[in-house]
């Protein structure tokens, strides 16, 4: 299988646990990042210097960090689109950092598939995994990163299914639920409707992470400048300090290929 996410820490964010699972079973995996991340915010004061708006070298910090990520989910196989630096993290959707000359957003959208189409033409995945056509959550990479996707693999034919990697509304208002119930919870509750979900009658594919959320837990702590994670492991939260839940599953909506057997396995029905 191979995965294209936008910055370091979005492989652990959305899929950690599918990529711990399926590595673990001797699937070959391969992740590729699009951007180093250099426009992200910073949560350990120590680190704060690192930032764009100061020296400028988060980029450099989160590929060790996205490094000690991919070893606890058992990644041997990254890459970062276009090679390492290429392309800049474009920050949120509006902030200045869209109109720098390498940010990810302002390049080729053809250049860039036409990069990943080259990886996916010789990795030969059978699944391929991204974002849906919003990003996940809007966020001008995550959408670039779904274009790209969709181009590439559209122009190999060896790809047998793509799916998007989601966020179940059940599952997360259920987390959400629990997390009312932890005492001295360190970070807010999000909001009604503050979390990006999708209906769960979009989602086409549940794959149980559950005996793979140590690896989980332990790719999003090697990611310390973007996440925090409460030491049992039951919550976590990005620079903003909203408390997210840990589910015991990772849910996808299929957009291409066979879905007969899809339900809880990405491979389940292929030879
Ligand atoms: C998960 C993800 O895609 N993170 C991105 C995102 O970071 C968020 C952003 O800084 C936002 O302003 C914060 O409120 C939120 O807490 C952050 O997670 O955007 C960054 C800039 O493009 C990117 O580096 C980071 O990986
Ligand atoms: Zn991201």
């Amino acid at each position: 299988m191979l995965l294209v996410h936008a910055h370091p820490d979005d492989e652990s964010l959305w899929t950690g646990g599918t990529i711990a699972r399926y590595a673990a079973s001797g699937v070959h995996v391969t992740v590729v990042t699009c951007t180093l991340g250099e426009e992200g915010e910073i949560i350990p004061p120590a680190l704060r210097e690192l930032a764009a708006d100061a020296a400028d070298q988060l980029g450099g910090y989160r590929v060790a960090e996205l490094r000690s990520a991919c070893a606890a989910l058992g990644v041997t196989d990254h890459r970062f689109l276009g090679g390492i630096g290429r392309w800049r993290d474009s920050g949120m959707a509006g902030v200045a950092a869209n109109d720098h000359p390498r940010a990810f957003i302002r390049g080729s959208v053809d250049e860039q598939a036409e990069e990943l189409a080259a990886i996916i033409a010789s990795v030969k995945p059978q699944v391929v995994v991204t974002y849906d056509e919003n990003g996940g959550y809007g966020h001008p990479d995550h959408i670039r990163a779904h274009d790209i996707t969709v181009a590439a693999a559209g122009a190999v034919d060896d790809v047998e299914r793509v799916f998007y990697a989601v966020t179940s509304r059940d599952a997360t208002a259920a987390g959400v639920a629990a997390l009312a119930d932890l005492p001295d919870l360190p970070w807010r509750l999000p909001l009604d409707g503050e979390l990006p979900v999708v209906e769960d009658s979009a989602i086409t594919t549940v794959v149980d992470v559950s005996d793979h959320l140590v690896a989980k837990m332990r790719a999003l702590r090697a990611h310390s400048t973007q996440v925090s994670v409460l030491p049992d492991g039951s919550a976590y939260a990005l620079s903003n300090g909203i408390a997210q839940p840990v589910v015991q599953a990772e849910y996808y909506v299929l957009a291409r290929g066979s879905a007969e057997g899809a339900e809880e396995d990405l491979f389940g029905g292929l030879d």
